[in-house]
C-alpha cells in the first residue's frame, strides 16, 4: 500500500478490495473473500496463525454502524473483530440509547505545543475528577486480528473498513498525526500513532491479555507525559473513551495522559513508545530532567513497579503472598513524588487487599476508601474499580460486624 493518501478519493481500487459482505443488517464484512472461497488460502492462513501463536481461528470481520440520530448513534463506527463478537457488539444496549455527551462547557483548546505537534491545553481551571471529554472511537479493533489482517493483506482490510465511513468520519481519523517513518503505509501509520487501549471486559469468551485498540477524533490528539495530568478510561457500558483530570489543572497547562506503563525506567518507557507508536523521544517534564535526577526518578518508579507487578486482578480468587506494609508506604511516597496518581491508587488498592488478608482491618478500610475516591476521580462512578471497591467495603463492614480478623492469618 502507498505512503500517501488520495486527496478525497477512495482508499482502495475495486480490484484491491477483496472484502466480502457476510451480513447486511448490521453490516458485517469479512476481511478477505478468499479466506472462505479458496482452500489454498485457508490453509496458508491456518499455518500463519499457528506460527504466530494467534488466538483467533476465524477470518477477521468488521462491523459498520453508521451515524443515525434516530437510532441514537452519534457517530460512525467501524469495529474489527471475529464475526461472533461483531454481532454481539452490534446488539449492545449502548447502541440503542443516546450516549451521554461530552461536557457542555468545553474546558480546553487544541493548540500547537512545542516539540509535540498539537496538544490539548486547559482554558480554565479543571478540578480533580472532572470529566474533560468523552467520545466513541470511530475505528476500533481487536489487536491480534488487526495484526493478522494487516500482515495478510498489507493494509487492505483497514482501508476497506475506513472506506465504509462517511467522508467526515473518515477524515476525522485520516487527518490525525502520522509519526511513522517515510515509506511506511500511511493508514497503518496513522492508526498505530493514535490508537488508545480499549479494555473490553464483557465480551463472551474473551481471554485476559486479548487487547483492543481505538482511534478517536479528539482523544487521540492528547499528548503523553510520564506524570500525566489526566487519565484515559474506556467505558464499556457506553462504548466511550473518557478523560478525567487527575489533579487541579490550571489554565494554560497541558492535558496529558499515559501512553505506556509509567513505572518502568525511562529507557524502557522510551523503547515502548518507539516500538508501539513510533515516538522517537519523550520531552515531558520527567524525561527532560538531567541524567542524575532521571536516575533517581527511575529508582522510585522501579520501587512501585516491583509491587504492582505482583498485584492480582480485583476479582481474582487467588491469595497473593504477604508483603511488609513498609514497602507499600515507601512505594506510595515514591508515587506521590513522581506524580503518578493512577499508580498511587493501584498501590492503595493492592495494599488494602493484603491488609485485609494478613494485616490490619482498620488500615485496609482506610486505604480502600482512599483508593475508591481516587478511582472515582480517574474512572468515574460507573468505573470498574469504583464499583468493585464498593463491594470490598461491604466485605469489610461484614468482617467488622462479625468481629472477624484478617482472613489469611
Ligand atoms: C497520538 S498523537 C498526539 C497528538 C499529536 N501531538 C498531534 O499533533 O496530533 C502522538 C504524537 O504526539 C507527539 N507527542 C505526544 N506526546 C509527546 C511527548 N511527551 N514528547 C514528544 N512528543 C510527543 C509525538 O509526535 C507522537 O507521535
Amino acid at each position: 500500500m502507498s505512503s500517501t493518501l488520495p486527496d478525497d478519493g477512495p482508499l482502495l481500487t475495486p480490484e484491491q478490495d477483496q472484502t466480502k459482505i457476510v451480513n447486511d443488517d448490521p453490516l458485517i464484512v469479512q476481511a478477505d473473500k478468499r479466506l472462505t472461497d479458496d482452500d489454498a488460502v485457508v490453509r496458508a492462513v491456518e499455518q500463519h496463525r499457528q506460527r504466530e501463536g494467534l488466538i483467533e481461528t476465524k477470518p477477521p470481520c468488521f462491523l459498520y454502524l453508521p451515524k443515525d440520530p434516530n437510532l441514537a448513534r452519534t457517530n460512525d463506527i467501524v469495529y474489527i473483530d471475529k464475526y461472533a463478537h461483531c454481532e454481539h457488539v452490534a446488539a449492545l444496549g449502548c447502541f440503542s440509547s443516546n450516549p451521554p455527551g461530552p461536557p457542555r462547557q468545553r474546558c480546553f483548546d487544541l493548540q500547537p505545543v512545542e516539540g509535540k505537534g498539537i496538544g490539548m491545553i486547559a482554558t480554565r481551571s479543571i478540578d480533580p475528577g472532572e470529566l474533560i471529554y468523552r467520545e466513541r472511537p470511530v475505528y476500533s479493533s481487536r489487536r491480534d486480528l488487526l495484526v493478522l489482517a494487516d500482515q495478510l493483506e498489507n493494509g487492505v482490510f483497514n482501508r476497506a473498513a475506513l472506506q465504509r465511513l462517511t467522508p467526515d468520519a473518515r477524515n476525522s481519523i485520516l487527518q490525525l498525526h502520522n509519526a511513522a517513518p517515510p515509506g511506511y503505509d500511511v493508514v497503518r501509520g496513522i492508526l498505530k500513532t493514535n490508537c488508545l487501549e480499549i479494555r473490553i471486559t464483557e465480551l463472551p469468551d474473551t481471554k485476559p491479555g486479548e487487547e483492543f485498540r481505538g482511534c478517536f477524533p479528539m482523544l487521540s490528539r492528547i499528548n503523553h507525559a510520564c506524570s500525566p495530568t489526566a487519565h484515559y478510561y474506556f467505558n464499556w457500558k457506553t462504548f466511550q473513551g473518557e478523560i478525567r483530570a487527575l489533579h487541579v489543572i490550571i489554565p494554560g497547562e497541558e492535558i496529558t495522559i499515559a501512553y505506556t506503563d509509567l513505572c518502568l525506567p525511562a529507557r524502557e518507557r522510551h523503547t515502548r513508545l518507539k516500538d508501539e507508536r513510533f515516538m522517537e523521544t519523550c520531552i515531558c517534564r520527567i524525561c527532560s530532567q538531567p541524567p542524575h535526577l532521571l536516575a533517581e526518578s527511575d529508582a522510585r518508579r522501579l520501587k512501585i513497579h516491583a509491587l504492582l507487578e505482583r498485584m492480582l486482578p480485583v476479582d481474582s480468587k487467588e491469595m497473593p503472598g504477604n508483603i511488609p506494609v513498609e514497602r507499600f508506604r515507601e512505594a506510595m511516597s515514591a508515587a506521590e513524588e513522581e506524580g503518578v496518581v493512577y499508580d498511587f491508587s493501584r498501590l492503595l488498592l493492592f495494599g488494602s487487599q493484603l491488609q485485609t488478608l494478613y494485616g490490619s482491618l482498620n488500615l485496609a478500610k482506610e486505604w480502600v476508601a482512599r483508593a475508591r475516591k481516587l478511582f472515582r476521580e480517574s474512572e468515574g462512578k460507573d468505573g470498574y474499580h469504583y464499583v468493585k471497591l464498593g463491594q470490598a467495603m461491604s466485605i469489610h463492614r461484614q468482617m467488622e460486624a462479625s468481629g472477624q480478623g484478617p482472613i489469611g492469618v
